[in-house]
């Protein structure tokens, strides 16, 4: 029987109250699973609600964003409803966060092994003296760095620097939200592969947040679709890159570079995400589906299974041609 997921997302939903006549929803009923040691890509075109899902996982939004509905059950534990003091000894130990730009993340005045000892003197968790210097080795970067303030490094080394720091506790969970989107590609790469050792070794899962389906098509081993802050596809990411069911994955895949394929005109999708204020009724992909029928604008569309992957498409419905049975009920 497969192990009880680490973390358990269930019906999560973000608003930004912005003072208009409806609020944002930035995260609308989603629910996501991630097991001991999984790697899980989330992507989606900016704007989707990819950093308001992680900051809400990790329990890090602040006004005008608050979370209106669900849980996040991380080992059992809803950490919605838990304390600010139980949070704050949970991250860093259990979970930790690395974030778009470690430039922002990192205190520019206060040296690389004074900000570890900070995160580690933050708990009462007891952690080997050498434990920085153990964890900055584990990246690739000489420990003597310890000594360096942020500046000092380069762009990928400061990304590394915050991986490091993520992994002073050796937790079971690292949420990453674009960690390597500031860097040119080839130490894009590198970062990459080195996360994914380290993940290998030390066998914490990943939910790592990206618009680049080139790039997570390598690394991740879960993939979530996000589209107008609805998860419109979910499944093995082998098995969503070969038989993509939404038309909106098959648009995010047609419209990335293959590194290895043949070379083939590159398709994007036309227009842009919609105002999540006032989302289109229906399905929330009508206005820009080269696929779209009749029901699409009328009907909203549940996920549905779809051979291996789950898809929030009227064209997997019951009764369509491709008929497939709501997951919910599958479920049951
Ligand atoms: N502080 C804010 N106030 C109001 N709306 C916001 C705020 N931050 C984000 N939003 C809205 O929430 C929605 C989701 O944004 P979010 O940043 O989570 O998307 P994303 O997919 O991560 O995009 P990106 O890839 O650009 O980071 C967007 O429509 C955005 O306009």
């Amino acid at each position: 029987m497969p192990s009880r997921p680490i973390l358990e997302v269930r019906d999560l939903t973000v608003e930004y109250d912005t003072g208009g006549d409806r609020p944002v929803v930035a995260v609308d009923a989603v629910d996501l699973d991630v097991h001991a040691g999984e790697f899980v890509g989330v992507v989606g075109e900016s704007g989707c609600g990819k950093s308001t899902l992680l900051f809400a996982i990790a329990q890090l939004l602040s006004p005008p964003a608050a979370i209106t509905s669900g849980d996040v059950r991380f080992q059992g534990q809803n950490l919605v409803a838990m304390s600010e003091k139980k949070l704050a000894a949970l991250r860093w130990r259990d979970f930790s966060v690395v974030m778009q730009s470690a430039m922002n993340a990192l205190n520019p005045v206060t040296s690389i092994g004074t900000q570890f000892r900070d995160a580690i003197m933050a708990h009462d968790e007891p952690v080997a003296d050498d434990r920085p210097a153990e964890v900055l080795r584990l990246v690739g970067i000489d420990p003597i760095h310890l000594r360096s303030y942020p500046h000092q490094l380069s762009g990928g080394m400061r990304q590394r620097a915050m991986i490091a720091m993520a992994l002073l506790f050796t937790p079971d969970l690292i949420i990453m939200d674009e960690p390597t989107s500031a860097l040119d590609v080839v130490a894009q790469r590198s970062l990459m592969v080195q996360i994914k050792e380290l993940q290998q070794q030390l066998g914490f899962a990943v939910v790592f947040v990206t618009h680049d389906m080139s790039l997570i098509s390598h690394f991740s081993d879960q993939l979530v679709v996000m589209y107008a802050g609805q998860v419109v596809e979910l499944g093995a990411t082998r098995a969503v890159f070969d038989h993509p069911a939404h038309p909106y994955s098959k648009g995010l895949l047609d419209a990335f570079p293959s590194i290895r394929g043949p070379k083939v005109p590159l398709i994007g999708i036309p227009g842009s995400p919609p105002d999540l204020a006032h989302p289109p009724s229906g399905c929330r992909f009508n206005p820009r589906c080269p696929e779209v029928f009749a029901d699409c604008p009328k009907i909203e569309p549940e996920l549905y299974q779809v051979g291996a992957v789950q898809a929030r498409c009227l064209l997997h419905a019951p009764g369509a041609a491709t008929a497939a049975e709501p997951v919910q009920e599958a479920r049951s």
